[in-house]
């Protein structure tokens, strides 16, 4: 059984006709697998991920399964905000654009937050093997104005696995990364959805990582109005990063599943 499972994820940002609308017709990962979700800048790939991260509620939805969570459908249609929130807290783990880290606490404080806030002191194993590997061992006394941008998103990971949830978002983590960190971050964090069973859905501008590490796609097909929703279609399977790269954006864009 899939560890995670949409169906029918309709969400709109803002309102009439200035609203933006993002689908997703079906998405179904299974434990240790990892999505990258891609398209061109402003087409919804935040929105969807706000969405699915219970940030942003949808205006329809079919089906919302994830793991020893359970069905999360109901909650939304309900608009159950006390338990949508502890799904959250303890379910989900966050790697947002803007890294989210709190000013006032060192960045072993930013790291043991979520998971301080679910009932778990110590830190877990492969908290301290994400502070190891990516090489923060010396930074955790610091705060995070004290760090580079790519520090700061480097422990805004560390933070969103510590806590052992069943579903990473990340949203660009490798964007202020140089190619070397960015590949480390990149299998860390594969090699610990592995590990973990757990599902991530990731973000990504960088087609040269999601190709070497042979992720499956949701690809944004926009709307053929202005109106129209945005789809987050699965790439074809035929359908190699090269082939996308080769054809520039716009080709890439009809060359996923109708
Ligand atoms: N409050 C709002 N009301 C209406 N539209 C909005 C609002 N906020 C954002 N948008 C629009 O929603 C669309 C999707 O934005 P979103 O941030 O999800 O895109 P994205 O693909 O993540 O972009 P990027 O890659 O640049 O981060 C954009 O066209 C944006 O202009």
């Amino acid at each position: 059984m899939p560890l995670l499972e949409i169906e029918g994820l309709h969400v709109q940002r803002g309102e009439g006709a200035g609203a933006y609308r993002v689908e997703l017709p079906r998405l179904s990962l299974e434990a240790g697998e990892a999505v990258a979700i891609t398209g061109e800048s402003g087409c919804g790939k935040s929105t969807l991920l706000e969405s699915i991260g219970l940030l942003l509620a949808p205006t329809q939805l079919q089906r919302y399964q994830l793991g020893a969570a359970g069905p999360i459908q109901p909650l939304l249609a309900q608009r159950d905000e006390h338990r949508l929130a502890a799904i959250r807290a303890r379910h989900l783990g966050f790697v947002l654009q803007s890294g989210g880290l709190l000013p006032y606490l060192s960045v072993r404080d930013n790291i043991a937050l979520p998971r301080r806030l679910t009932g778990q002191p110590n830190p877990s194993p492969q908290e301290l093997q994400a502070i190891e590997t990516l090489g923060l061992s010396d930074r955790l006394d610091a705060k995070p104005q004290a760090l580079s941008i790519g520090e700061r998103q480097r422990a805004a990971f560390v933070r969103a696995i510590a806590h052992g949830p069943s579903l990473l978002l990340a949203d660009e983590p490798t964007a202020a990364l140089d190619p070397g960190r960015a590949r480390d971050l990149f299998q860390l964090m594969l090699e610990l959805v592995r590990g973990l069973k757990i599902a991530a859905l990731i973000v990504s501008h960088d087609w040269q990582l999601v190709d070497r590490f042979g992720l499956r796609r949701l690809q944004a097909r926009p709307g053929e109005t202005p109106q129209a929703a945005t789809r987050f279609m699965e790439a074809a399977h035929d359908t190699t990063p090269e082939t996308l790269r080769a054809a520039g954006q716009a080709s890439a864009l009809e060359s996923v599943q109708p």
